[in-house]
């Protein structure tokens, strides 16, 4: 009744499942952070991030003065700034953004430290290469590295670096190696305008009689490459592989059991765009090597949804034949990862860092995890730390990010900057579009290179001081991409903008997101520039990874009296998944009382409070509620109170439990999603995939992805309500009750609806892919 986007082709009828150191502004690790905000306790008594709807405070004069305040944590390092609440502006406090900076600007009141030229500072911020570099020598990007490449110890140096302004002719020198791993000009791809068929670095992987196979797929690559440091180091030799792309891509082997018959149906109709389609991979001649950065990757690390989709949308690209690889911060001992034995060094905020390569293939996808000092240890606080020490990792890791296909030889040979697009995603690595083109792009480097940044959340913006700028190393005129200024937070450093112009494109979650977005109140101070880039702009909602999100071989759904159903065996399959649910809740056991879950971060995006609101009326009702949800402090206590106050009815589960989202999802009847604002939503279509009815407010992806039930057509997939207060949530979960008791069939229906959509990655993957092609034949 919203007019959602149609954005799914139905299958039809039938079921079709698939599938926040160094002593930076030399005060940043002087003190212990202080913690203002609400820290977020998990179940198991950890500490977690904080969260989105961190405190619009900007600090108390004093603490300011004494140097101590320090901005609240938020869940996504720079985020913050919650909703509504305007922060008070004293003094010479910096500014801070109502629009998610919960990375409130530190005090002026400090003295920050002189800018000075830092003899070891480089064009990217010291790229010292490891036992291949001369001593005394530059790098390529202008870093000075001492012989036995000992990283610069001491206090950093604060430097606006004077980097050569683009087509100045100024070639900085080189000694680094990493250009010469380059791949060879044969994989480089032609100017634009010829056939980049020949010119991709991945060829065609079906045929193995393929003569552009038997080309490409050589060692020879590895062979007349020029030696990679690792040969020459004295730590860990890189393993060498032989290039064997069937055993390296996997194309040929399908997953047992796995229905293909939706892969030929998208390769005829992708057949007209080219000649030999059935020998090739679905993305044709398109095929790119694809290198996905972000700040988390499930199932490694995951806070949310945007680790969900590090973890999916790669598979995907990576079915369709491209080259894939996902870069992740290395936060804990990933056993599945091994050491590839390169080391780097890269300056963030003025200190050398080393940084190692852990590799892994799975599932058709190089995953690269970063490993350094900083992140160590913050597995289960990834955005922990104060806003700089938060910003520090940001900048290291997409430092170090961008040179990742250079460096690192995924089943022997990197990937090269070659017909290669990055999707950077978040404000956590907007830095690595603006780093390709100041350090390289700007340089006649990485010429055919592309990046393409994806917005999931615009709350969180990496916002800071304008005088924190030096600490990114990047030229001076850069400056100027940075500057913001609204009405409520002043004048500003804004990485997530900086980014946004940076990119060759952008893609945000859903079309809705977008068009929120361009808005001022849903642009969050970025509205005017995300209007300015309008053209390059493309709304995605988001997939389900089905081998994850699946009843049918949910894991979680083997044991403690669960199981997996499928729609065929819904009916059964809910019943027992719901009365697992109450008994492992301690609710009593009983199919006729409607069951209604929410799933989801503690914060004001997410309307939790709402639910509480709403409360009175729903215990009113002949009903059971869980709620499962992590992050500010006040929200998870709401949680425990209201359990306490209604246990006959009510559960309040703190901490972050994936197998408990899981079986929320499976036995319940209703989800809740009441999001004040919500880019795309997850929940709402792992819901939909497990026969559980979405209840949610109307904005965003929820109301791209959910159509409201029409009782007269049959048609719909849920109910949804127009504005994010309780009165609307109670009328909407009224008429929902009321269907579920009194009309079984239509009830049936909305749940088989749900179920035989096509939510797979494979449809978001070929709308992705269409983005990436804009942006390689963009110049
Ligand atoms: N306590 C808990 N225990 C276990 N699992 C929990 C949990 N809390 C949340 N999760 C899980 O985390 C994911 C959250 O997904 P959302 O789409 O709600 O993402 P989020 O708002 O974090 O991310 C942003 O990015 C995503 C991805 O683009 C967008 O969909 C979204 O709108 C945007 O806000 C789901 O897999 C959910 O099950």
């Amino acid at each position: 009744s919203h007019g959602g986007t149609p954005r799914r082709r139905r299958v039809g009828a039938s079921l079709a499942l698939r599938d926040g150191a160094g002593r930076l502004a030399l005060r940043w690790a002087q003190r212990a952070p202080r913690r203002r905000d609400a820290a977020v306790v998990r179940a198991d008594g950890r500490e977690g991030g904080g969260e989105n709807e961190a405190p619009e405070r900007v600090g108390d004069d004093d603490d300011v003065a004494a140097g101590l305040w320090q901005p609240p944590r938020s869940r996504r390092g720079g985020g913050g700034g919650g909703v509504g609440k305007v922060a008070k502006r004293r003094g010479s406090v910096p500014p801070v953004g109502r629009y998610g900076s919960g990375d409130a600007a530190r005090g002026r009141g400090a003295a920050a430290p002189a800018p000075t030229q830092d003899a070891a500072s480089s064009q990217n911020g010291a790229l010292v290469s490891g036992d291949d570099t001369p001593a005394s020598a530059f790098t390529k990007n202008g870093s000075l590295v001492s012989g036995d490449d000992k990283p610069a110890a001491g206090p950093p140096s604060v430097t606006i670096l004077k980097v050569p302004a683009p087509g100045s002719g100024v070639i900085l020198p080189s000694v680094d190696k990493a250009p010469e791993i380059v791949v060879p000009d044969k994989t480089m791809p032609p100017p634009p305008g010829s056939d980049f068929r020949s010119s991709t670095s991945v060829p065609r992987p079906y045929s193995a009689d393929n003569p552009e196979l038997r080309e490409d797929k050589s060692a020879k690559v590895v062979e007349s490459a020029p030696k990679s440091e690792a040969l020459s180091s004295p730590i860990p030799a890189v393993q060498e592989e032989t290039w064997d792309f069937k055993k390296y891509i996997d194309f040929n082997e399908p997953d047992a059991g796995r229905d293909d018959s939706w892969v030929d149906a998208d390769a005829e109709a992708s057949s007209e765009n080219h000649q030999d389609y059935d020998s090739g991979p679905l993305a044709g001649e398109n095929v790119m090597n694809v290198i996905v950065v972000a700040a988390e990757c499930s199932p490694w690390c995951k806070t949310g949804g945007l680790g969900d989709v590090a973890g999916a949308l790669p598979k995907a690209l990576a079915r369709r034949g491209h080259r894939v690889m996902v870069v992740v911060p290395r936060y804990g001992d990933y056993e599945e990862a091994h050491d590839v034995g390169i080391r780097k060094y890269y300056k963030a905020a003025g200190q050398d860092l080393e940084v190692k390569y852990f590799h892994a293939y799975i599932d058709g996808v190089d995953f690269v995890f970063i490993d350094a000092p900083l992140f160590r240890h913050r597995q289960d606080d990834i955005y922990g730390g104060s806003r700089q020490e938060i910003m520090k990792r940001m900048i290291l890791f997409c430092k170090a990010a961008v040179e990742v296909p250079w460096h690192v030889p995924c089943g022997g040979v990197p990937y090269g900057d070659g017909n290669l697009v990055f999707i950077a995603n978040d404000w956590h690595t907007a830095l690595l579009p603006v780093y390709l083109k100041a350090y390289y792009r700007d340089h006649g480097m990485m010429q055919y290179t592309r990046s393409v940044l994806v917005i999931h959340n615009i709350a969180h913006q990496g916002r800071g001081p304008v005088d924190e700028f030096p600490y990114m190393e990047l030229p001076e005129h850069y400056l100027d991409h940075f500057k913001l200024y609204d009405p409520v937070g002043g004048e500003h450093a804004n990485i997530f903008g900086a980014g946004l112009k940076m990119a060759d494109r952008v893609v945000t979650v859903s079309p809705g997101y977008l068009w929120e977005l361009k808005t001022t109140e849903g642009g969050w101070g970025l509205h005017d520039i995300i209007c300015q880039n309008d053209w390059k702009m493309n709304g995605i909602v988001n997939g389900i990874d089905y081998r994850e999100w699946n009843p049918e071989v949910d894991v979680h759904l083997q044991s403690d009296g669960y199981t997996n159903y499928t729609a065929s065996s819904l009916d059964s399959g809910k019943r027992q998944c719901k009365a697992a649910l109450q008994r492992e809740l301690g609710l009593e056991e009983r199919d006729d009382v409607p069951l209604i879950g929410f799933i989801g971060r503690l914060d004001g995006q997410k309307g939790v409070d709402i639910i509480g609101d709403a409360m009175p009326w729903i215990v009113g009702q002949d009903v059971q509620l869980v709620m499962l949800g992590s992050g500010r402090r006040d929200l998870e206590v709401m949680l425990q109170q209201l359990e306490a106050q209604y246990k006959s009815k009510v559960r309040g589960w703190v901490g972050f439990s994936v197998p408990m989202a899981h079986r929320i999802t499976a036995g319940a009847d209703v989800l809740v999603m009441p999001s004040r604002f919500e880019p795309c939503g997850l929940n709402q279509l792992y819901a939909m995939a497990y026969g559980t009815v979405p209840v949610v407010h109307a904005v965003g992806g929820l109301r791209d992805t959910v159509t409201a039930f029409d009782p007269f057509g049959d048609s719909g997939l849920g109910w949804t309500f127009d504005r994010a207060e309780p009165h609307k949530l109670i009328e909407a979960l009224g008429h929902c009750l009321d269907t579920y008791r009194e009309y079984k069939e239509s009830w049936r229906g909305l749940q088989v609806r749900g179920m035989s959509q096509d939510l797979s990655w494979d449809h978001a993957a070929e709308l992705y892919e269409e983005v990436l092609v804009k942006a390689k034949y963009q110049w």
